[in-house]
């Protein structure tokens, strides 16, 4: 019996996938490198093809006995999406359903999927809770959304059992160093401080101080990437156990301010870092914050890297080693 990744040579996917191997399950892993890394598959079975190809998953679903599915490939930035929502729409919704069609073709029961925190938008209370309101303010998170909610009504009319996750902010590397995190161009937080750090940057943009909190600047809250890969270990056996669809989210409950981040890496890099402040990105929540309460008690899920300084040592120990990340021809 084996697990299809889809997305498993990106960077949630990479990490779940060695995670998973390491637990003695066998991997097959899908994805397009549009951008993922060959060499973040290291010795993984893998397919080099598209999401919406319905031959690739025909072959992969004959000729391997697929148990179960973890799905991560997705177009995934906040401020991209916003200005691509088409994109978004064709990527994640459409990519989504020719990958639900097949499974349910296939026989193929079980699915864990990446959800993020996004699909809230601006959250009424703190810490976020899942049964919130979900109201997106960025096509990323709507089209999330669209995808919880199709898993949601292929439940009841195929008995596709289903886990969301809805992770927070994703950081940090694999502690033995084996995996980091690589994007071209990069857009996240943490590793643009330490490409500053590095020297490859001049400065961080913090992007709005303005915002309604402590210093101004948007806070968000920072999960490492093994404490995720572990969820959706323990995501499949929930589902292999309970036969129960649900939805989860996965954060640390603690908020940092990007300014607060950025004195964090200047603490472990020991480098300057200059910072310049620029109006707000669109599409940026003020504050998110999860409750992961629920994963703890459903799935019994506790982060073990849950200290920032430890999420950012990991990513710093990656960059210092792979300053041109995977370093792969494209
Ligand atoms: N990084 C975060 O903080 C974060 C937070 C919440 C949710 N997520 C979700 O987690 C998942 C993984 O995020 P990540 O940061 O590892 O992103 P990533 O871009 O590193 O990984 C996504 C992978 O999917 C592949 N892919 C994309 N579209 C594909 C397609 N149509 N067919 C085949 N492969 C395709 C890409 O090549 C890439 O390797 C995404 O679904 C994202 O929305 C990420
Ligand atoms: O150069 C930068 C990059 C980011 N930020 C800010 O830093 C915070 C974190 O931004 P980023 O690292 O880009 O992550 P998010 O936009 O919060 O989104 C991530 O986290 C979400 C869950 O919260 C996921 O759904 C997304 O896929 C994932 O990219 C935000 O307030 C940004 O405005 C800056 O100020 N300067």
């Amino acid at each position: 019996m084996a697990i299809l990744v889809t997305g498993g040579a990106g960077y949630i996917g990479s990490h779940t996938a060695l995670f998973l191997r390491e637990k003695g399950e066998e991997v097959i892993i899908l994805d397009n490198l549009q951008k993922g890394h060959a060499k973040a598959v290291l010795d993984a079975t893998f397919y080099k093809g598209d999401l919406s190809n319905e031959s690739i998953l025909d072959e992969i679903f004959t000729k391997h006995t697929i148990d179960s599915v973890v799905h991560f490939a997705a177009n995934s930035l906040v401020g991209e999406s916003v200005e691509k929502p088409l994109e978004y729409y064709e990527n994640n919704v459409l990519g989504s359903y020719t990958l639900v069609k097949k499974m349910v073709e296939h026989g193929v029961k079980k699915i864990v999927f990446s959800s993020t925190a996004a699909t809230y938008g601006e959250p009424k209370s703190i810490p976020i809770l899942e049964d919130d309101p979900t109201v997106p303010t960025n096509p990323y998170g709507e089209t999330k959304l669209a995808i919880e909610k199709m898993l949601k009504w292929s439940d009841q009319a195929y008995g596709l059992k289903s886990v969301c996750l809805r992770y927070f902010n994703a950081a940090g590397a694999d502690p033995s160093g084996r995996l980091g995190e690589d994007h071209e161009p990069e857009t996240h937080l943490i590793p643009i401080v330490l490409q500053v750090a590095l020297g490859k940057r001049d400065s961080i943009k913090i992007f709005g101080d303005d915002y309604p909190t402590g210093d101004g600047s948007c806070v968000r809250d920072y999960i490492h990437v093994m404490d995720l890969a572990e969820a959706h270990y323990l995501a499949l056996k929930k589902l292999e156990t309970t036969k129960e669809s649900g939805i989860y989210n996965l954060g640390n409950g603690k908020g940092f301010s990007v300014k607060e981040v950025i004195e964090v890496c200047r603490k472990i890099t020991k480098k300057d870092i200059p910072a310049v402040i620029v109006p707000r990105r669109p599409g940026d929540p003020a504050v998110l914050i999860a409750s992961s309460n629920k994963a703890q008690q459903q799935l019994g899920w506790f982060p073990r890297y849950a200290d920032l300084e430890e999420i950012i040592t990991h990513a710093w120990n990656w960059h210092q080693t792979n300053p041109n990340g995977y370093s792969e021809e494209k």
